[in-house]
């Protein structure tokens, strides 16, 4: 059986210079469980990536975000599917309305702190980026 290739968008979600991470539950597969990620999903058939970014935003944490541009795409091998991620750099004006739907767990981080949490394996080279990238910084 072929191994199947999803199109994820992720939001990197800047609010008063900290970045939303958040942290994935129990999950189908061991290597993702218990992981932090940016907050999106999988881009359904019909959909651009910004409308299902925003979506998948909305529905994970309750918040509205202004999408801005594309940071960084990346191809990734997990042992059962692969992926190619997308992230895009978003605002928060507001975050008082936000609220895990999915996710156990969240922490807002300066961009040079977000080295410090356990990311799903495909975030890395995007974690780096960000870590170094002195135009995030407040
Ligand atoms: N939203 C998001 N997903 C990511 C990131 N990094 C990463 O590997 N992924 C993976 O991309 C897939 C996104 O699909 P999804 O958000 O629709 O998740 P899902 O619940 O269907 O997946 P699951 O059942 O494997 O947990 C998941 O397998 C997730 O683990 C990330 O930064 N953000």
């Amino acid at each position: 059986m072929p191994i199947p290739h999803y199109d994820v968008v992720a939001g990197i979600i800047q609010h008063e210079g900290k970045i939303l991470c958040t942290q994935k539950g129990l999950g189908k597969h061991v290597y993702t469980s218990f992981k932090y990620e940016f907050p999106g999903g999988k881009v359904e058939p019909g959909e651009t990536a910004d409308s299902a970014l925003y979506r998948e935003i909305k529905e994970e944490t309750r918040l509205e975000v202004q999408i801005g541009n594309r940071y960084h795409v990346l191809l990734h091998d997990y042992p059962d599917f692969r992926i190619t991620l997308t992230a895009y750099l978003c605002r928060a004006a507001h975050i008082e309305t936000l609220k895990l739907t999915e996710h156990i767990h969240h922490q807002w981080l300066y961009p040079a702190q977000l080295r410090e949490l356990d990311w799903a394996a495909a975030d890395w080279p995007i974690v780096e980026k960000i870590s170094g990238d002195t135009s995030l910084r407040p």
